[in-house]
């Protein structure tokens, strides 16, 4: 659903250059729910805009639902923005309009297709299926941060998108408020199947999702699985790291840390594997 290939993305100003990304790869099925986890600068909002046709990339390629984002012009854009992608920001004022009730806001995206009666029917099932139904009538003002979040969710939602976009959606929320938000994500990702990423720089976020991807001064360093057995369970998580052409690749840090893994460490070649050891052991 989402193929960025080495993308790289360039700001030049007053004699600075920022290489905001500097070759991004990244596959996401169709159907997944996927956090993007950096530090501030690693280039987490640059890849939003990109995936969201509002920014184009300097090198590399781009391709959401089977469309070259890299070759759409103003008009393709403005169309992708409005059929393909839902988006939700981190500024809870941003995502929907004040003077209208959660229901005209939900309904506002669908005025182009469908008659009234079919938009308040599925502004309902929608803002039921965020857990604010009772909230239809009432105005963001008189709604909590997280409520707001969970009506944005719904509005991002109502022109049935091939993604979600979410760019630190829980930004401006309390630690339990914001589990209440990742979690209708999770919800809304299980129960209609929208391919969603979450963009953050918190990291407990990777408690909410199966695949948790970090970037680093522009490109992936690495990934976490977690999968989650028949019980609900879940099982311990797959670190993954990304090695790169010439067979380089980083170690987890808390890895480096817990095994005090410095300067030289020893590898053994496995049949179906490679170990790391500390390199004192050799001695
Ligand atoms: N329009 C721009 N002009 C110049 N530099 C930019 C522009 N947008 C982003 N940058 C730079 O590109 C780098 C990546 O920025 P980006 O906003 O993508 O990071 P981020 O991971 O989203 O950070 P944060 O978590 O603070 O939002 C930063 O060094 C930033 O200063």
């Amino acid at each position: 659903m989402i193929v960025c290939e080495d993308l790289v993305r360039i700001f030049r100003g007053e004699g600075v250059e920022v290489q905001a990304l500097q070759g991004l790869s990244l596959r996401i099925e169709k159907g997944e729910l996927v956090a993007v986890v950096g530090a501030s600068g690693s280039g987490k909002s640059t890849l939003l805009n990109i995936l969201s046709a509002q920014d184009v990339p300097s090198a590399g390629a781009v391709r959401v639902a089977g469309r070259d984002l890299t070759s759409l012009g103003r008009r393709g854009r403005v169309g992708y923005r409005r059929e393909h992608v839902g988006f939700v920001w981190q500024q809870t004022g941003q995502n929907l309009v004040p003077y209208l009730t959660a229901a005209e806001n939900v309904a506002l995206p669908m005025m182009v297709a469908g008659t009234a009666r079919a938009r308040r029917g599925r502004s309902g099932e929608l803002l039921d299926l965020l857990e604010v139904g009772e909230l239809a009538d009432r105005r963001p003002e008189e709604m909590s941060g997280g409520q707001q979040q969970r009506v944005a969710i719904a509005v991002a939602l109502a022109n049935e998108p091939d993604v979600l976009l979410a760019d630190e959606p829980t930004g401006q929320l309390d630690e339990e408020t914001s589990a209440t938000v990742l979690e209708a994500i999770r919800r809304v990702n299980a129960e209609t199947g929208v391919t969603t990423l979450i963009v953050t720089h918190d990291r407990a976020v990777s408690d909410h999702v199966a695949r948790t991807v970090q970037i680093r001064d522009g490109r992936v360093a690495g990934e976490v699985h977690r999968s989650q057995g028949e019980g609900g369970e879940h099982h311990s998580p797959q670190e993954y790291t990304v090695i790169d052409r010439v067979g380089r690749l980083q170690l987890p840090s808390e890895y480096v840390a817990r095994l005090q893994l410095i300067d030289r460490v020893r590898l053994t070649l496995e049949p179906d594997h490679v170990e790391v050891h500390p390199g004192k052991e050799q001695s």
